[in-house]
């Protein structure tokens, strides 16, 4: 039996996943991840960390986040409880798509999950109250190496589905353009 559905995404290397649940009269079950099933459907990734970061409010945005080589990360992103706009931006030199975005609204009523390879910056923003934002990650979290740049980066041009001024991290209010960034990939 399938565990997964899998779809790519339209830049080279993002996957959305939906894994199947199995419900009966106490509520569901489901295997958010597992290394065969995930890399049948093209994903092979070690991972080494799990996050989770819970947003208070509609509007937030985290982003657009990446750790710089050696320490780079691919992520496995999926909502355990809310909803939220999920961003990839293609930072791969050379890559025919670099600087191009993709974005898919994950949530707990899809149980969906985005893998986003390394090369890639991530953004999301939050699409309800309390949401709950679980990842994995396949390099540990290096402080020396972790980048941000713009969420509303003007040659990036991601359309974030806002009806407010989101609130961000100090942090990523100050993050530099793509263009200003020395991303070391
Ligand atoms: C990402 C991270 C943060 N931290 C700490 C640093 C800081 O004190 C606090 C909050 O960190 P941040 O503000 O960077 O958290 P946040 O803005 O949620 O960062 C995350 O955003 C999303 C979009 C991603 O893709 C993630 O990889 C990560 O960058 O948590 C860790 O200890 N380990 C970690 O792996």
């Amino acid at each position: 039996m399938s565990v997964l559905d899998s779809r790519p995404l339209e830049l080279d290397g993002l996957v959305e996943l939906t894994p199947h649940r199995f419900a009966d009269e106490r509520g569901f079950f489901s295997e958010v991840w597992r290394e065969d099933a995930f890399a049948a459907a093209g994903v092979h990734a070690h991972f080494v960390q799990d996050n989770l970061s819970l947003s208070k409010r509609k509007g937030v945005i985290r982003g657009l986040h990446y750790q710089s080589p050696p320490a780079a990360q691919a992520k496995l992103v999926r909502v355990s409880r809310g909803a939220i706009f999920d961003v990839a931006v293609d930072i791969r030199p050379g890559s025919a798509t670099y600087g191009r975005w993709a974005g898919v609204i994950l949530s707990a009523e899809k149980w969906n999950q985005l893998f986003i390879p390394e090369g890639f910056a991530h953004g999301f923003a939050t699409l309800e109250d309390d949401t709950e934002v679980s990842y994995k990650v396949t390099a540990p979290y290096s402080p020396d190496h972790d980048r941000a740049i713009r969420f509303d980066d003007p040659d990036i041009g991601i359309d974030w589905p806002l009806d407010a001024e989101p609130l961000l991290s100090p942090k990523d209010a100050a993050a530099p353009l793509l263009r200003d960034s020395n991303t070391g990939f």
